[in-house]
């Protein structure tokens, strides 16, 4: 896939309730609001970002996202709470390239190269998504061919289904990255995220 245009989207549509009642996105790590460390690791490898939000949050994303060094695109959910694949659609439909990289904005160690590596995987597939021994998919740091996985979302969530893993099953042809490869190609704490106060914190004292 080399020389071809290389996307980002930046899901930040929750209501980060275990965090309280901050927009966790929005939280300062490091002198820098979170969904920032995730958009400056992505302009590393993207030509462009897509930052999904509901629209109450539009303004303070942009003026959090903007600068990072490459255009910047917002598309806010048409239902707000419907639940990150649905947000997976929206951010994805804002997308003008063949594949995109899908990151959630509460990983603020995302590795860049790890994700170079994702687009490589998925070329020629309809995603690339990792799985640790023993873990879930990693489907909030995983690239997908963005017309498949917009029409895979739109079916799941038409038979009522908002799981992620829902439109997984609605691709035709996809590969599973795995732990080996992880250990080979990411950083460690690429997949580390977010959730609390505490977790914030712990975050901060590792970027010191
Ligand atoms: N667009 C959209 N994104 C969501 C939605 N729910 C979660 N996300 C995003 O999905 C990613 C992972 O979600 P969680 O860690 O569960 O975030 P959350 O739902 O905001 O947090 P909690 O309420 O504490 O579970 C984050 O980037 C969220 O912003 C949603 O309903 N719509």
């Amino acid at each position: 896939m080399n020389g071809k245009t290389r996307e980002g989207v930046i899901l930040g549509g929750g209501y980060s309730t275990r965090f309280g009642d901050e927009d966790k996105a929005l939280a300062e790590l490091a002198g820098k609001p979170l969904v920032r460390h995730v958009a400056e690791r992505l302009a590393t490898v993207c030509d462009r970002l897509v930052v999904n939000c509901r629209d109450d949050q539009t303004t303070d994303f942009r003026a959090a996202v903007e600068g990072c060094g490459v255009p910047i695109g917002v598309a806010t959910d048409p239902i707000p709470d419907r639940g990150p694949m649905a947000g997976i659609r929206t951010g994805l439909s804002a997308v003008e390239s063949e594949y995109a990289a899908v990151v959630a904005c509460d990983m603020p160690f995302v590795d860049p190269d790890f994700l170079s590596y994702l687009f490589t995987r998925a070329d020629g597939y309809d995603a690339a998504v990792p799985q640790r021994d023993d873990e879930w998919y990693q489907t909030t740091q995983a690239v997908y061919r963005v017309e498949s996985m917009v029409r895979a979302c739109e079916r799941a969530l038409d038979r009522g289904d908002a799981k992620i893993l829902a439109a997984l099953e609605e691709l035709d042809d996809w590969v599973t990255v795995t732990e080996a490869e992880i250990r080979e190609h990411a950083d460690p704490e690429t997949f580390d995220n977010v959730n609390t106060k505490e977790e914030l914190q712990a975050a901060a004292r590792r970027l010191e």
